[in-house]
C-alpha cells in the first residue's frame, strides 16, 4: 500500500512538471485526472481490504454456526420465466404481477420491494449464509455445497433441503431441469444437472481418493404423499419398481428409522481381502476348538475354511459408477412413481416431499473399538456387549462339537473389522402453495392441505427446537418424524430456500423469507462427528 501512496505521489510530481502553466483550463483537468486517478487507487485499496475482512468474517461465521449447530440457509432467487407472464397488478396496482421484486443486493442479502395499498413501497433486506441472484448457474450453487460433502466423508451426518414455494425452482436446484412433459432428468446438458446428481458424484469422487479398501454406499428413495411414506426403489417379483407404503418408527436409541425399506447398494470400495490378510486376522483372532476358547496365534489346530472365511469379510457385490448418468437413471426409475399435477402455478407441480438418502458405511479392521463411539457411555456398551456376545458364541460353540471351527472365528474376525455409517439426506420438499392462486380443487386440493400441514409441522419443529422446549413435535408429521434425526441434531443441515421473483408470488416469497429467518436462528448445539477407528496395522 505504501508503495502505491508513494507511486501516486511521484506521478503527481511528474504531472506537476509538465503542467502548462499558460493554460488554466489544461491544468485543471489535470488535477482533475490526477484527483480521479488517486481516488480510484484508493477504492481498490478499501475493496481490498473489504474483500480480506470479508471473507475472515465468512470464515468466523462458519466456525460460530459450526459451534452453535446452527442451520444454514442459502437462498437462490430464480429468473422470471415464461409462465410468470401473468395479467394483472399487486392490490395497490402499483406493480404489475409479471414485475420482478425480489433482487440479490449482495451475496448475502436479498432485498424484496414490498408494496400495500395505501401505503408507501418499501424495501425489506434478509440475510442468510449466500444468496444466489438469477444469473447464477448450478455450478455456483454446488461449489457452495460441495464442502459438505467433504464433511460427511470426515464423520459428520449431512442433509440438503429445498424449501419454497411451488414453482420457485426446488426441483430445478436439487435435481435438474426435467425433460418436457416427462418426469424424468437429463445429463445431456451435465452444466445443468442439480445438487442430488452432483453430490452423489462427488462422494464416489472423494471415495475414490480414499485409501482402498473402506466404503459402500447405500441409496434409498422415498416419497411423502399425503401424510404417507412410499418406498420408492420397492420391486416387484418381475424387478419392477412400484411404490410400497412403509412406515417410519422410532428406534430404542431415539432415532427414526423406516423398517424393510429398500436400499440399493450402489457401490462399494472395499478391496478383496488378500489370502494372507486372512490368515493374520485368523491368527490374531484365533478360538482354539479343543481348548475352548483361549488365542493361541500360532496354533496350528485351527481347520477353518480360508475361502470360506474370505467370503465372509467380502462385502456385497457392487457397481461401479462412472457418472451421474447411472445415478440419475436410478433416481428416474423412483421418480416415474413420484405423485406430480399440473395446477395454474406450475405445469409439473410435485405433490410429495422426496428423500434421497445415501448412507456411507466406511470399514476399518481395528482393535480400537471405543474410539467408534460418539460418547464414552455408548462406547463402554458396546464394548460390554461385544464381549458377551463373543463368550456366548464361544460357548454355544463347545457345546456344538460338531460345528466347523470356522465359524466363532470367522465371527470375531468379522466383529473385529469395525463400520461407522454415515448419512446425506437430500430434500426435495414440495411448494407450500396459496389455495386461491394454484386454482386446485378435488383430490388436488387435499394433496396441498397435506403439504402445507406438513410444512407447517415442519416449521413448528424448528421453532420448538429454537426455544429449546422439552417436547419436539416430530411425531406431528410422517415427514418431520422422518428427518427427525436430521433436523433434530446429529446432521449439518442446509436449507436452499428458493424465491419466485415476481410480484404475484410476493406473498408467497415472503412467507419463505421468514422460515429462512427463523431457520437461522435454531441453535442445535455442536454437531458431533462420528470418529473413526485406529486400523489394525497393516490394514
Ligand atoms: N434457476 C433456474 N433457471 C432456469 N429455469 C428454472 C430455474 N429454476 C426453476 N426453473 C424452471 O422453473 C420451473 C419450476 O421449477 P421447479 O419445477 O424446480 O419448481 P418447484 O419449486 O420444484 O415446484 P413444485 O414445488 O410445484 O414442484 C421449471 O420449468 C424449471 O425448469
Amino acid at each position: 500500500m505504501k508503495f502505491q501512496r508513494s507511486s501516486v505521489v511521484t506521478q503527481l510530481h511528474e504531472a506537476i512538471k509538465d503542467l502548462d502553466f499558460r493554460n488554466p483550463k489544461l491544468i485543471l483537468k489535470s488535477v482533475f485526472q490526477i484527483k480521479a486517478f488517486d481516488l480510484e487507487q484508493s477504492l481498490q485499496e478499501v475493496t481490498e481490504r473489504y474483500e480480506k475482512e470479508k471473507q475472515k468474517r465468512k470464515a468466523l461465521h462458519n466456525s460460530l454456526i459450526e459451534l452453535r449447530g446452527n442451520i444454514r440457509v442459502h437462498c437462490r432467487i430464480r429468473p422470471l420465466l415464461p409462465f410468470d407472464d401473468a395479467a394483472g397488478y399487486s392490490q395497490d396496482r402499483q406493480r404489475s404481477f409479471s414485475e420482478k421484486v425480489a433482487y440479490a443486493a449482495d451475496d448475502e442479502t436479498i432485498l424484496v420491494k414490498c408494496s400495500r395499498p395505501g401505503h408507501a413501497s418499501v424495501n425489506k433486506t434478509f440475510q442468510f449464509e449466500r444468496v444466489y441472484n438469477d444469473l447464477e448457474s448450478q455450478d455456483a450453487i454446488f461449489a457452495d455445497v460441495a464442502p459438505l460433502l467433504t464433511s460427511l466423508l470426515d464423520g459428520y451426518n449431512v442433509c440438503i433441503m429445498a424449501y419454497g414455494q411451488t414453482g420457485s425452482g426446488k426441483t430445478y436446484t436439487m435435481l435438474g431441469p426435467q425433460l418436457e412433459g416427462n418426469l424424468a432428468f437429463t445429463t445431456e446438458e451435465e452444466s445443468e444437472l442439480g445438487i442430488i446428481p452432483r453430490a452423489t458424484q462427488e462422494v464416489f469422487r472423494l471415495i475414490s481418493e480414499k485409501p482402498p479398501g473402506s466404503y459402500w454406499v447405500e441409496v434409498s428413495i422415498v416419497e411423502v404423499y399425503n401424510n404417507e411414506i412410499f418406498d420408492l426403489l420397492a420391486k416387484d417379483s418381475c424387478g419392477k419398481v412400484f411404490g410400497i407404503k412403509r412406515d417410519v418408527v422410532t428406534t430404542r436409541e431415539g432415532k427414526s428409522d423406516v423398517p424393510l425399506l429398500t436400499h440399493e447398494i450402489w457401490s462399494w470400495n472395499v478391496r478383496h481381502i488378500e489370502h494372507d490378510e486372512v490368515a493374520e486376522i485368523i491368527l490374531k483372532y484365533y478360538f482354539c476348538q479343543s481348548c475352548g476358547g483361549t488365542t493361541v496365534p500360532s496354533s496350528p489346530h485351527w481347520g477353518g475354511d480360508v475361502a470360506c472365511l474370505q467370503s465372509q469379510l467380502q462385502l456385497p457385490s457392487h457397481r461401479t459408477v462412472e457418472n451421474a448418468s447411472e445415478f440419475l437413471h436410478l433416481v428416474n426409475k423412483g421418480l416415474q412413481l413420484r405423485v406430480t399435477h399440473p395446477t395454474l402455478v406450475h405445469a409439473h407441480s410435485s405433490r410429495s416431499h422426496l428423500v434421497v438418502t445415501l448412507t456411507i458405511t466406511t470399514v476399518v479392521f481395528g482393535d480400537n473399538f471405543g474410539t467408534l463411539c460418539e460418547d464414552e457411555q455408548t462406547s463402554q456398551r458396546l464394548n460390554k456387549e461385544a464381549s458377551f456376545t463373543f463368550a456366548q458364541k464361544m460357548r454355544d460353540n463347545k457345546s456344538t462339537s460338531s460345528s466347523r471351527a470356522s465359524s466363532p472365528v470367522q465371527l470375531e474376525a468379522t466383529e473385529k473389522m469395525k463400520q461407522v455409517k454415515t448419512r446425506l439426506q437430500l430434500v426435495d420438499l414440495a411448494g407450500s402453495e396459496c389455495v386461491g392462486m394454484s386454482g386446485v380443487t378435488g383430490a388436488v386440493l387435499r394433496e396441498t392441505s397435506f403439504i402445507n400441514r406438513s410444512l407447517s409441522a415442519l416449521a413448528d419443529v424448528l421453532g420448538a427446537i429454537a426455544e429449546q422446549r422439552a417436547h419436539i413435535p416430530y411425531r406431528n408429521s410422517k415427514l418431520t418424524h422422518l428427518l427427525q434425526d436430521s433436523v433434530g441434531g446429529d446432521a449439518k443441515l442446509l436449507v436452499m430456500l428458493c424465491i419466485s421473483p415476481g410480484q404475484k408470488y410476493l406473498t408467497e416469497s415472503m412467507q419463505s423469507l421468514g422460515f429462512g429467518t427463523r431457520a437461522r436462528q435454531v441453535q442445535r448445539g455442536q454437531i458431533k462427528k462420528k470418529n473413526f477407528p485406529v486400523p489394525s496395522k497393516g490394514k
